[in-house]
């Protein structure tokens, strides 16, 4: 089932046409990374899925439910982390979930019980300083068991780990890895890396519109250049190998670095073997010989270039 779809969105600032045909679809329990350059429309996209502001075209639905410019009811099945959550900083983390809770309408019993899960869940539990004294990393955590105090069928994270040293970057990778398992995770952001390491399916936006979307290993695999990197025993033994092959037709490309090249090939099917025919009638002795997998770097590269 879905529980976002995003159908044919158009959304324009004055003559700024920022979305021209926004259409994607994120299924249950996913982690759906929504990537894209600085200015892309993430942010209005995100905007708009929460019902902040009107698109000029399309249609966007939340488990079904028609999403509604102004008050929209589907912001009930939604939980929301932006890139730097702001909190009452004299609070404690409990004292501030437990208001947070009286105004989502839950009973003291219910907010009790529920924090009892979800202050171990982001690490807060026991910790009783305020606020204002947490680390980025710990309100960002602080933000995640805000965001999930209403169970949401879907939580949306805006660049939620852009502002975060990396291993506060972890701690809300592996948080939202474990939030997948309750709810649904839409998650924009410019950092590929962190989109390569939680995600399941991707939206790449450019130019108004997803110019790719799909599984994130499906996309790779699409991507795949037949890439190797071959390790020789040093530097001479890699110049050496660099020379052979740059004589070979079946060759796209080879670069060196330090006592490594990396050899990109024509028609990988028919020629893999060549390379390894080659370093053997060369008598070229090597450490390692790895196929590289395309990054989301690459990929993304490619298809913006
Ligand atoms: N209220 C607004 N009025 C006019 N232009 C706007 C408004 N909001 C956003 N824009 C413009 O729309 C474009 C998309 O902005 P948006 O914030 O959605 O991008 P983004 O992909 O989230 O970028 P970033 O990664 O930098 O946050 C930008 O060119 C921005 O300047």
């Amino acid at each position: 089932m879905n529980v976002l779809e995003v159908r044919h969105i158009q959304k324009n600032f004055g003559r700024h046409q920022v979305l021209s045909d926004l259409n994607f679809a994120v299924s249950e329990h996913s982690i759906f990374g929504l990537i894209g350059k600085n200015g892309a429309g993430k942010t209005t996209a995100m905007k708009m899925i929460l019902g902040f502001l009107r698109p000029a075209g399309g249609e966007i639905r939340v488990c079904g439910e028609n999403v509604i410019y102004g008050n929209t009811a589907t912001n009930r099945l939604i939980g929301y982390l932006p890139d730097v959550p702001e909190f009452y900083g004299y609070m404690t983390a409990r004292e501030y979930l437990t208001m947070c809770g009286r105004i989502t309408g839950l009973t003291k019993l219910q907010t009790h019980e529920w924090l009892q899960e979800l202050l171990p869940l982001v690490g807060l539990d026991g910790i009783k300083r305020r606020i204002h004294s947490f680390s980025r990393g710990m309100k960002q955590r602080l933000g995640i068991a805000q965001a999930l105090l209403n169970k949401p069928r879907l939580l949306i994270c805006d660049e939620a780990t852009s502002a975060l040293d990396p291993k506060g970057r972890k701690e809300i990778l592996d948080l939202l890895s474990v939030a997948a398992d309750q709810t649904t995770v839409l998650f924009s952001t410019h950092i590929l890396s962190d989109v390569e390491r939680i995600c399941d399916s991707i939206g790449l936006l450019h130019e108004g519109r997803l110019a790719l979307h799909g599984k994130l290993s499906e996309i790779k695999n699409t991507y795949r250049k037949e890439t190797v990197r071959i390790e020789t025993l040093n530097e001479a033994q890699a110049r050496h190998l660099l020379e052979c092959l740059d004589a070979r037709s079946f060759i796209q490309s080879a670069e060196r670095s330090q006592s490594s090249v990396t050899v990109q090939l024509h028609d990988p099917q028919k020629n893999g073997l060549k390379i390894i025919d080659m370093l053997s009638n060369e008598q070229i002795p090597i450490l390692n010989y790895e196929l590289l997998e395309p990054s989301l770097e690459n990929v993304f590269l490619d298809v913006i270039k």
